[in-house]
């Protein structure tokens, strides 16, 4: 066992990742403030499934773990309308083709579900992180971006930013203490196979980004 809690892991594998997240062109074009209303429309729909999908994902790793039922842990607005409508309103469109679901899920979409589900199959410990990254790695990037000034106030996505700068933390700290504690009980081969899995949602979540704005170059 090491003295760093488990989670700390999750720290390094971020700062290794985030220069290749704010090389991707989605990021990019948030720093620019530059709207592309396809990409943004494509990011919500994909992300309005994964969300669909990730929270009784979640629900079942937190359970197997914490033999607890998961409470009201998703907070007010789980499916982060409130983050999509930022996004929405600069694509200038509602969210009628969204909740009427005329749309498929992208290859990364899937790719990235799946994952988790079979993280989860193998073992609920990998399966929290695997899911870990979702909450973890926009609270990481959305800090960073203000911190750096990557997003000021004029922004027009300084809403989006907002928002996962604080709503998410809640989520995560549950989550990162639960894995920490969890991680004591452990092998060290599961641990690291933990670390994997949480280490591959972080690469699916800067592909999801990517996947959204290829649509603006078809
Ligand atoms: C794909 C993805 N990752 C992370 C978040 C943040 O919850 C989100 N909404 N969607």
């Amino acid at each position: 066992m090491t003295t760093e809690p488990f989670s700390a892991y999750f720290v390094e594998v971020m700062e290794t990742e985030k220069d290749s997240f704010f090389a991707n062109p989605f990021i990019r074009a948030m720093e620019a403030g530059e709207v592309y209303p396809d990409a943004l429309l494509t990011y919500v729909q994909q992300d309005h499934r994964y969300l669909d999908r990730y929270l009784p994902l979640y629900e079942r790793a937190y359970t197997a773990l914490t033999k607890q039922p998961i409470g009201d842990l998703f907070g007010e607005d789980p499916e982060e309308y409130e983050a999509h409508n930022v996004l929405l309103d600069l694509a200038q469109t509602d969210d009628q083709s969204i909740q009427e679901g005329d749309y498929s899920n992208l290859p990364v979409t899937e790719a990235y579900l799946q994952h988790m589900e079979a993280a989860i199959d193998a073992n609920p410990f990998v399966g929290l992180a695997s899911l870990a990254a979702c909450p973890f790695d926009y609270g990481y990037l959305a800090e960073l971006m203000i911190q750096e000034n990557l997003v000021t106030a004029n922004n027009p996505f300084v809403g989006w930013v907002d928002y996962y700068r604080g709503v998410d933390w809640g989520l995560t700290k549950v989550t990162l203490d639960i894995l920490d504690q969890e991680a004591q009980k452990v092998s060290p081969a599961i641990q690291e196979a933990a670390l994997q899995a949480f280490l591959k949602s972080t690469k699916f979540e800067n592909a999801f980004f990517a996947q959204a704005m290829e649509v603006v170059h078809d």
